[in-house]
C-alpha cells in the first residue's frame, strides 16, 4: 500500500475487523489448468484470510485468476495446491468438496440464471426447497428476503416482467435464503447501466450489514471495489499473485457521495496506478 492510502485509511474511524475470527483462509492456493495443447498457471500461492463480517473486493486485469480464486472458495473448481479454510473446516480433500462447508456459502454470478418459469418468490426459496424445507416456511422466507434486496411487492412477478437490476436482486436473495455466512459475488452488477450499479452498489452494503455476511466480491471496476470494500485485494496478471492489499476505512453505511471525497480519490489513484504499472 502507498503512504498515501495508508494514510487514507488511517484516521477515517472506519470499522476494524482485526479482532473479528477469521471465515476463510486461502492457504498457499495454486491453481493451474491443463488442456490438451497447453497447461495454464493461472493462480500461484494465494494466501488470504477474511474476516467474520469483512467485505472484500478483488480486483485485477483480465484473466489474472478472478474467477478462478472465487470458484476455488465456491467448492466449483479443486485447487492444483493448497488449502481453503471456512469457519475452521477444511472446504477442499482432494478433488471433493465438503458439503457441510458449502452449505455455509451463498454464489452470486454475473448472470443471475433465474427460472423462467419460476415466480420471484419460487427463484428465492428455490435452494430452501432442495433442502426440503417445507412449502409455506420457504414462501414465508421468500417474500422476507424478496423485501430485504427491495422487492416487496414483486414477489409473484416472473424474470421477464423484470429490469436487470431487479433480476440481480433475486439472485442476491437466493444466495442469502439459506442464512450463508460466506457471500461469493463474481462481477454480480457488471452488466447493469451505471446508475442501476451504483444503487445496487448501496443495497449490497445495506444486505451486508443487515445480515452480518461476510463477502468477497469480484469486480473490474475500480471505484466499486473501493466503495464496498473493507480491504481491496488485487491480484497480479497471470499467474495470478497478490500483489497489494489496500485498506478503506470510511465509517459504514457508506453514502454514494464518499466517492467525491480526496480520499477516496487517492485510493482510487493509488490502485490505478497499481494495475498500470502491470502492463
Ligand atoms: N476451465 C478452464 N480451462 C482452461 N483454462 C482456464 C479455465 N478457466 C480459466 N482458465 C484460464 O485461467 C486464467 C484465469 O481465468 P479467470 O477467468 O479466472 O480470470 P479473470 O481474472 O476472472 O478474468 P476476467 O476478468 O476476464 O473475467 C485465464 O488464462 C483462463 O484462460
Amino acid at each position: 500500500m502507498t503512504e498515501t492510502a495508508a494514510e487514507v485509511s488511517r484516521g477515517k474511524g472506519g470499522r476494524s475487523m482485526a479482532h473479528s475470527p477469521v471465515k476463510i483462509a486461502i492457504e498457499r492456493v495454486s491453481k493451474d489448468f491443463t488442456t490438451r495443447k497447453a497447461t495454464t498457471h493461472a493462480l500461484q500461492d494465494i494466501d488470504l484470510q477474511v474476516r467474520s463480517g469483512e467485505l472484500v473486493s478483488l480486483i485485477g486485469r483480465s484473466g489474472c485468476g478472478k474467477t478462478t480464486l472465487l470458484r476455488i472458495m465456491a467448492g466449483l473448481v479443486p485447487p492444483s495446491s493448497g488449502n481453503v479454510v471456512v469457519g475452521g473446516k477444511q472446504l477442499w480433500n482432494g478433488p471433493a468438496v465438503e458439503t457441510s462447508v458449502i452449505r455455509q456459502l451463498g454464489v452470486v454470478f454475473q448472470d443471475p440464471n433465474l427460472f423462467p418459469w419460476f415466480d420471484v418468490v419460487d427463484n428465492i426459496a428455490l435452494p430452501l426447497k432442495l433442502r426440503g424445507v417445507g412449502k409455506s416456511e420457504r414462501r414465508r422466507r421468500a417474500t422476507e428476503l424478496a423485501e430485504l434486496v427491495g422487492l416487496g411487492g414483486f414477489g409473484g412477478s416472473y424474470p421477464r416482467e423484470l429490469s436487470g437490476g431487479m433480476r440481480q436482486r433475486v439472485a442476491i436473495a437466493r444466495a442469502l435464503s439459506c442464512d450463508p455466512e460466506l457471500l461469493l459475488m463474481d462481477e454480480p452488477f457488471g452488466a447493469l447501466d451505471a446508475l442501476t450499479r451504483e444503487r445496487m452498489n448501496l443495497e449490497l452494503q445495506r444486505i451486508a450489514l443487515a445480515t452480518e455476511a461476510t463477502v468477497v466480491f469480484v469486480t473490474h471496476d475500480i471505484s466499486e471495489a473501493v466503495f464496498l470494500g473493507d480491504r481491496v485485494v488485487q491480484l497480479t496478471p497471470r499467474p495470478g499473485r497478490i500483489e497489494d492489499i489496500s485498506e478503506v476505512s470510511f465509517a459504514r453505511p457508506r453514502d454514494i457521495d464518499v466517492q467525491t471525497t480526496a480520499e477516496f480519490g487517492a485510493i482510487v489513484r493509488h490502485l490505478r496506478h497499481a494495475l498500470e504499472g502491470e502492463m
